[in-house]
């Protein structure tokens, strides 16, 4: 009996438990029977709007995403379901070749991730893990609660009175700061606190539609207006009628349809497609981005006129660096969160020293996505930098700094042979240095 009959006999009579498996890859089918012999049923999604359709009702706790090294195709998909769905717990698989883009995007989203070739054993592993888990956390909806904006520091202080300003006015709002940092928590606080509190609050990351769904998405369309309509949809900007209108990742709206928004913002009125007269509509506005849209401007990537327009009331959210003596406050109360009530976890000394060091590129999204996979991970009560994946991305920062400063090293080495006519002692001797150290550190064997 080959091994993938015998998974498939051991899975046979166990209940299937179910996961999202998002993959833009052709091997999605292998993956998905893969795990079916572990007795996983799989939803595939090839996009972020595919998954939430698929996911409306169901309890899910793990989602697996096939990452490629062009993974910043899937980042904009993974952000639009975290923000539907925030309490799915994230296992990545990946090819083993990461660029930039993928380690960012497993240190932001994921608590765990397995290379090929592929353990199965160890990935049907973490994912009955991660599954157990997800059933014992607390089951928060998306948009139903809201958490406090947590940080004593100065900087986050004054994020909070700005937001109490700006709650007091009707006015477009632009928030920008990093990624992970709370601008969507922002624009619900701002929601929250406004006249408009009893209207919706709705949501739309302009980065993670097809171009040719997101006109329809924001402004709806009539019943055949385009093959596929089948019926009358009101789009975003309908639903948020006496509410707010939450649009996340402004960038990435191309730009025939930045020319839309600007004359909504001017007329308050739309049109959906097909339709024959103009509706109007009164909802706020609140954008976000983590692009920096003055140089998109200059790069004719996003309108001079919209970018004036929305650029008038402007609340930059802090980076987690900007505070980061608050980590450790921010931290517990993320443990006592994601913690299962039946267990008493906390920090080890060196677990908080790593914290306190390390860099924070996903902000406050990686510090709870850390937590989250530290949680599943201890293996005691207390918590370790392991547990926390963060040994190896402290490592990979020193050797960084390694390799960073051994350029630098090279480049001087370089110039002072050049000023000194390839004459080496002369050139060590400027440097202050001796031949020898002069060749290693070109990795060269002396002439
Ligand atoms: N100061 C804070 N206190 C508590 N939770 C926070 C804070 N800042 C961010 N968070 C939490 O971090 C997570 C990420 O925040 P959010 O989605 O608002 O970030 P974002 O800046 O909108 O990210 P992106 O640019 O990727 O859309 C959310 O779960 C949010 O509740």
């Amino acid at each position: 009996m080959n091994k993938v009959v015998q998974k498939e006999t051991r899975a046979a009579g166990t209940m299937p438990r179910h996961l999202l498996l998002l993959s833009k890859s052709q091997e999605v089918t292998d993956v998905s029977r893969r795990l079916a012999a572990y007795g996983w049923h799989c939803l595939t999604a090839a996009s972020g709007h595919e998954a939430i359709l698929k996911l409306s009702g169901q309890q899910l706790g793990v989602a697996v995403a096939m990452l490629c090294p062009r993974a910043d195709t899937l980042s904009s998909d993974i952000a639009l379901i975290q923000s539907h769905f925030p309490h799915l717990l994230w296992i990545a698989l990946t090819d083993g070749k990461l660029d930039k883009a993928c380690q960012w995007l497993l240190s932001a989203r994921f608590i765990d991730y397995h290379h090929s070739p592929l353990d199965w054993d160890s990935v049907n592993k973490a994912l009955g893990h991660a599954d157990g888990m997800a059933k014992l956390l607390p089951v928060k909806t998306a948009g139903v609660k809201i958490t406090d904006i947590l940080g004593t520091h100065p900087c986050i202080i004054r994020l909070k009175q700005d937001i109490q300003k700006l709650a007091s006015t009707d006015e477009t709002v632009l928030l920008s700061g990093e990624t992970g940092t709370g601008k969507g928590l922002c624009a619900k606080w701002l929601h929250r606190m406004s006249a408009r509190a009893d209207g919706p609050f709705i949501a739309l990351n302009c980065g993670a539609l097809p171009n040719g769904l997101i006109q329809s998405t924001l402004f709806g369309h009539e019943k055949g207006a385009f093959t596929g309509a089948d019926r009358q949809y009101q789009g975003h900007i309908e639903q948020a009628k006496d509410g707010v209108l939450f649009l996340d990742e402004i960038a990435d709206l191309p730009l025939e349809l930045q020319v839309n928004l600007l004359h909504f913002l001017d007329d308050r009125q739309i049109t959906r497609i097909g339709g024959k007269s103009p509706l109007k509509i009164n909802c706020r506005i609140i954008f976000a981005t983590h692009q920096n849209l003055e140089k998109a401007v200059d790069d004719g990537t996003f309108r001079e006129d919209l970018y004036h327009r929305i650029n008038v009331l402007r609340l930059h959210v802090p980076s987690l660096r900007e505070y980061c003596t608050e980590v450790r406050l921010m931290a517990e109360a993320f443990l006592a969160q994601l913690s299962p009530p039946n267990r008493s976890l906390s920090f080890s000394d060196s677990a908080i020293a790593t914290m306190r060091h390390y860099d924070w590129p996903g902000n406050v999204r990686e510090l709870q996505n850390r937590i989250r996979r530290a949680v599943i991970m201890a293996e005691t009560s207390l918590i370790t930098p392991d547990d926390l994946g963060l040994s190896v991305a402290i490592h990979a920062k020193h050797r960084d700094l390694v390799s960073q400063r051994d350029e630098l090293d090279v480049e001087a080495v370089l110039k002072a042979i050049s000023d000194h006519k390839h004459n080496m002692s002369a050139a060590a001797r400027a440097l202050n240095i001796s031949r020898s150290t002069l060749y290693r550190l070109l990795k060269k064997e002396p002439g």
